[in-house]
């Protein structure tokens, strides 16, 4: 289907909005008065200029305030008519009044609109009526199609926005009461799920679809049934949004599309870590660390100044480049190497360019739009470029495998980066929470692969924080009480240390434990297991953690974060 997405989606000015939705790959745009008005070139120059582009202007929107009005205004809608002929545009947004003076009257609303479609059928328009959320009288789209049928105009038909109907209830099955040839338009958005003012919440928090709460499929799927096949349009109010840079939302917002379509390369989703990979100019501190909790170096690199570190099934590459220590990569385990990058590819992810020098394995490898380059290796042999390494049998010790991945972004990149890797990694999104920091709070989504051997935590810095928070690896351990008490002893000053009040709270909590608070371990329950954490010190931008899972815990220890977070602070 023809790929649409509303000019008020992304920052900029008109011009720029329109290259960047070209540069994406869009087929149209849906333009916003607003992004005209404010533009210094006439309509037929905003004309030209997206046919050079080889976008279509499907629709110009919106017109508000217009219908049950004590008297008809067709003033207004002229002059409209006028703009949209010197633009090309075919298709006039009307959305539902929201003035106090406008009538609790479909008959009157109807009679209004049929003139006005009447009027604009003259110009060659036709003209979509849009139940907003919030309109004064019509807030619903079953409303909103009762008028057009009364209308009974062929030039007037509805508009569909999955927001003001699945902000108002999950079960659009109505939308499939509507003939496909009264459906003008559907636009398509997403938006986390918020107990709030309706307005605000679509003014400020809309997303593209998959990267908020809302059941954009199954919406899809009904409007299809009805038979709609017109474009499929993107119109997204997001203050984040407004601020990024408009080439990279609008490969986010194609992204969300393809994904939503299901045409993205249907591989099998990665099963497990293969590696993490720690970049810096000085990675002295985390090789001890590493040293500390029982890795061998087993390897280096033919050809980069890489090292390979194992214990277990956990790897981490040292590799020596960059700056300041970062997590510079991750390894996924896959069935099919080539399945996955092709799906990565198809959901618009850049492969990575890497030289190779003869006798080098062949890397399956793209670069998240956070930067993480993310490769893809074989399941059974773990560790993709394994072959670049001269290999050594991994170690057994306490640590198993890596458990999780953490990874934070800029605030206005936490919704791309959500879309990114649940979407080419085929991950489910839990709950999003947020942590209180102290000097802001963060806002942390886990995602899970279908088996649970990727686990993923993406977080974000709100509000306030000095730069970026640190990302980490988490290493799960079969044992973590041993392994402390011989770090304790063995490698004073490596833990992070943790204060005596969290201790007396968990014994309030839980039950006395003197042996974790001498130890430094953090601890959480639920209904399914128990969850030991601890932490190493910080470098540069990334740090250790080590977790135990007993029994069926499938969390992340949400209810130590913030300690968490303060000791770092305090160190
Ligand atoms: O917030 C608004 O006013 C507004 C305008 C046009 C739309 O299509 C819409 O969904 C919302
Ligand atoms: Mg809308």
């Amino acid at each position: 289907m023809r790929k649409c997405v509303a000019t008020v989606s992304v920052s900029g000015t008109l011009t720029d909005k329109l290259d960047a939705i070209a540069a994406a790959g869009f087929d149209g745009v849906e333009i916003f008065e607003n992004d005209l008005l404010t533009c210094p070139l006439p309509p037929e120059e905003v004309r030209r200029r997206a046919a050079d582009l080889g976008l279509s202007i499907e629709m110009y929107q919106p017109f508000r305030d217009f219908e049950a009005m004590p008297e008809l205004d067709l003033r207004r809608a002229e002059h409209k008519f006028r703009v949209m002929e010197r633009l090309g545009a075919g298709l006039l947004l009307v959305c539902s009044n929201v003035s106090p003076r406008a009538l609790d009257d479909d008959e009157l609303a109807a009679e209004q609109l049929r003139i006005l479609a009447d009027r604009a059928a003259g110009h060659g328009i036709r003209v979509a009526y849009e139940a907003l959320a919030w309109g004064r009288h019509v807030h619903d789209y079953l409303h909103s199609w009762r008028i057009v049928r009364l209308a009974d105009h062929p030039a007037l038909g509805v508009c569909l926005d999955s927001f003001h109907i699945l902000s108002r209830g999950p079960d659009p099955i109505g939308v499939e009461a509507i003939p496909a040839d009264k459906i003008f338009f559907l636009q398509l958005a997403d938006a986390p799920i918020l107990a709030m003012d309706v307005l605000q919440w679509s003014r400020h928090y809309r997303c593209f679809p998959g990267q908020g709460g809302f059941d954009l499929p199954g919406f899809l799927s009904h409007v299809l049934a009805a038979g709609y096949r017109g474009p499929l349009s993107l119109e997204v109010f997001n203050d984040h949004f407004r601020q990024a840079d408009a080439r990279r939302t609008a490969v986010d917002a194609m992204r969300s599309l393809i994904a939503l379509e299901g045409a993205a390369h249907p591989a099998a989703a990665p099963d497990g870590f293969a590696f993490a990979e720690l970049t810096g100019a000085d990675l002295d501190g985390p090789r001890a660390v590493l040293a500390a909790l029982g890795f061998t170096r087993s390897g280096t690199h033919g050809t980069e100044p890489a090292e390979l570190w194992e214990q277990g099934r956990a790897r981490i590459v040292l590799n020596h480049t960059g700056q300041a220590p970062a997590l510079g990569a991750i390894g996924l385990e896959t069935p099919d190497p080539a399945g996955s990058l092709r799906r990565a590819e198809s959901l618009i992810a850049p492969p990575l360019p890497r030289e190779r020098a003869p006798g080098e394995a062949p890397i399956h490898a793209v670069t998240a739009p956070d930067g993480t380059q993310v490769f893809f290796c074989r399941t059974a042999q773990p560790y993709g470029r394994r072959e670049d390494f001269t290999p050594a049998a991994p170690p057994a010790g306490p640590i198993t495998h890596i458990d999780h991945i953490a990874l934070t972004q800029p605030w206005h990149h936490f919704e791309e980066a959500e879309l990114f890797y649940r979407s080419v990694l085929r991950l489910r999104p839990q709950e999003s929470l947020e942590v209180p920091d102290p000097y802001g709070l963060l806002r942390s989504r886990a995602m899970t692969g279908p088996a649970g051997g990727v686990r993923m935590v993406l977080n974000v810095a709100q509000v306030g924080g000095a730069g970026l928070p640190a990302q980490h690896i988490a290493l799960a351990c079969d044992d973590l009480r041993a392994l402390a008490r011989r770090l304790r002893a063995e490698h004073p000053g490596l833990l992070l240390p943790i204060p005596a009040n969290y201790y007396d709270d968990l014994a309030a909590r839980h039950g006395a434990d003197p042996e974790l608070r001498e130890l430094g371990v953090l601890y959480d329950r639920d209904e399914d297991g128990e969850f030991l954490q601890l932490y190493t010190l910080t470098h540069g931008r990334v740090f250790i953690e080590v977790v135990q899972r007993i029994g069926g815990y499938q969390g992340y220890g949400a209810a130590n974060a913030p300690i968490r977070l303060a000791a770092q602070r305090a160190h």
